[in-house]
């Protein structure tokens, strides 16, 4: 649904060049949420205003449910009217909701209805639709002022569904809520996404907010992307950072001839005794170091740190055994492979 290749972008300001998009290549499938994490400074701003063409890419093209717009001419407030009637098929939220505080509730979710032309009936009809969708109906004659962060970030979606988008794009959507109102927009945002088959790419400095929402993620540095691909894949990956960074598992080993394994559970391996089945069949002592169990992408996923005595070299029965399992065992700090991407094939149009 939404595919950039080798996008690039340099800003040049005072003879000075600062590239904050290098190369980047997503791929967003139909209906699925995608999450780009990665600290400030990264290029994720840089990369959202680039895909709705509010900045317009130095180099690399943007497509958007198969239509190319970067050969669409404009940008931002210039954008000659093909970019502006494609632009209508993406809906954007932002971290400080960007509301006008001289305008009611409905009056916020009936603004982009005045631009695209419609009627004063049909918009309120539409817009009170809308508020009703985001479970804010009956505050519809009420001014921003009045409601609370959560309640302008679901009148900010309701105003990014009006022109009925295919792609909703969200800038930091929850980074100025509580942990609370994070969640309670989170399932909002799943909600849209599985009733109206909505795509939505968002992009976060959160782990948190990829954990609990996203199918799919990309992780950002220094204007490129370092990894990305299926949550759940990613996670039976052995050397994935964005495994590691969604589960981290503490604990160092508690002696030089220890053997330090970490073990990835998903799918069925994650309701299998698979600790006391080793600890029996091989009749080994397992401590364990660290653990964190939780859902990503809807599916019960853990993660555990364990230490076994005797060196690798000694347990490689052991290690065998928990592999036979269907575990993702990693021994860290032993050769972990560079960057990965685990791109699932392709198959729908325009992904
Ligand atoms: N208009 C601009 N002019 C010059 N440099 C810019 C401009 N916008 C962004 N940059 C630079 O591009 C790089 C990427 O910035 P960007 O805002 O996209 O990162 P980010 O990951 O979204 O970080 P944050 O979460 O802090 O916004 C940074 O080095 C930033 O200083």
């Amino acid at each position: 649904m939404i595919t950039t290749t080798g996008l690039t972008k340099v800003y040049r300001s005072r003879g000075r060049e600062v590239t904050a998009l290098d190369g980047v290549g997503i791929h967003v499938r139909p209906g699925e949420v995608y999450g780009v994490i990665g600290r400030s400074g990264a290029g994720k701003s840089t990369l959202i205003r680039c895909i709705n063409l509010l900045e317009r890419p130095t180099s690399g093209t943007v497509t958007v449910d198969g239509q190319d717009l970067t050969a669409l001419a404009g940008r931002g407030n210039r954008a000659a009217r093909p970019l502006r009637l494609a632009r209508g098929g993406i809906g954007m939220i932002f971290q400080h909701f960007n509301l006008l505080s001289s305008r009611t509730v409905q009056g916020n979710v009936e603004l982009p209805l005045e631009i695209l032309g419609l009627g004063r009936r049909e918009r309120a009809r539409k817009a009170l639709d809308l508020l009703d969708l985001v479970g804010l109906a009956d505050h519809a004659r009420a001014y921003p002022s009045r409601l609370s962060g959560g309640q302008k970030q679901r009148v900010g979606i309701a105003r990014a569904l009006a022109g009925d988008p295919k792609v909703l794009l969200s800038d930091e959507a929850t980074s100025a809520l509580d942990p609370e109102t994070t969640r309670s927009v989170l399932r909002l945002l799943r909600d849209l996404n599985r009733q109206l088959g909505l795509t939505v790419l968002l992009i976060t400095h959160e782990m948190d907010v990829v954990k609990s929402v996203c199918d799919s993620a990309a992780l950002m540095e220094k204007g490129r992307v370092v990894e990305s691909g299926v949550v759940s894949d990613l996670l039976a990956t052995p050397g994935s950072r964005l495994a590691r960074e969604l589960f981290p598992v503490g604990g160092g080993a508690s002696g030089a001839d220890r053997t330090v394994v970490d073990i990835t559970f998903h799918g069925e391996s994650a309701d299998r005794p698979v600790i006391s089945r080793l600890s029996r069949t091989h009749d080994v002592d397992v401590s364990i170091l660290g653990a964190a169990m939780d859902t990503a992408g809807g599916r019960q996923v853990g993660r555990m740190r364990i230490e076994l005595p005797g060196r690798p070299e000694e347990n490689d029965a052991a290690i065998g055994f928990l592999r036979e399992q269907g575990l993702t065992v990693e021994l860290p700090g032993r050769g972990t492979p560079g960057p990965v991407a685990v791109e699932r094939e392709l198959t729908e149009e325009g992904a």
